[in-house]
């Protein structure tokens, strides 16, 4: 079954001529990981802002399954700098009773292992912590769809291994539908079902990870998907 779908979708944006996607069509399935991978400037966050819903195709439909809730993880956690981590964190559920507000967001802090940063202000946490608690704001409306552009691409090495990892666990427990464009192939290897190779205005080849998770970047089996990923990227 699709979560989202994208029957062909065209999109150029006003004022410019070139097609940034032509005719492309994606079926994007519940509760699975999709990976999208692509050279700089071939059109992976246009089609993320697409499926958004932020970017209006001027062709094709883009169909989202109506009771799906869409949460969004961006590379920087644009965090308001004069509320608290609790208060950025309840942000999307500001209307909903204190009771209620207090509950979630200390479950989803917990989930993305912030607890104890409940009344820091953003100035006080680090890239991780800072991204930890994006991904906390965007998991507090229960999203079925959580799209995320480079979510820890501006992360150290180390940071965001731990990230992935705890992400991982996250997704075996909640089980979204994930798009996540990421230029580390490891990365995707690590967290997909399935990598999309995306090039000029169309998908240039899609691999299924048919791994068991979790999944360890020094698996054999993930060095050798991994290699797969980056000889389909590096010929594309
Ligand atoms: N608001 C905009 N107006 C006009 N052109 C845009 C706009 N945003 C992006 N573009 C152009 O659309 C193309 C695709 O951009 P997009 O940001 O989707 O690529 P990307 O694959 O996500 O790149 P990167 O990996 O570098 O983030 C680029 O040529 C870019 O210059």
């Amino acid at each position: 079954m699709s979560a989202v779908s994208l029957r062909n979708v065209s999109f150029r944006y006003p004022g410019h001529d070139n097609w940034i996607l032509n005719n492309f069509s994606l079926e994007i399935k519940e509760q699975k990981v999709l990976a999208i991978i692509g050279k700089s400037g071939c059109g992976k966050s246009t089609l993320i802002r697409l499926i958004a819903g932020l970017l209006q195709p001027n062709e094709g439909i883009i169909t989202t399954q109506s009771s799906h809730q869409l949460g969004m993880v961006f590379q920087d956690p644009r965090l308001l700098p004069w509320k608290t981590v609790f208060e950025n964190v309840a942000l999307p559920i500001r209307n909903e009773s204190i009771e209620y507000q207090k509950r979630i967001v200390r479950e989803v802090l917990e989930l993305v292992g912030l607890s104890h940063t409940e009344s820091y202000y953003p100035s006080e946490l680090s890239g991780g912590m800072a991204q930890r608690a994006a991904l906390a704001r965007a998991l507090v409306q229960s999203p079925d769809i959580l799209l995320m552009d480079e979510p820890f691409g501006a992360l150290d090495a180390i940071t965001r291994a731990q990230i992935q990892m705890d992400f991982e666990k996250i997704q075996q427990t909640k089980k979204m539908t994930v798009v996540l464009i990421t230029h580390e192939v490891n990365e995707a290897v690590r967290l997909a079902d399935q990598v999309l190779v995306l090039g000029n205005t169309k998908i240039l080849d899609a691999l299924s990870v048919d791994l068991p998770h979790p999944r360890a970047v020094t698996d054999l089996h993930v060095i050798q998907y991994a290699a797969n990923v980056l000889n389909l990227l590096t010929n594309s």
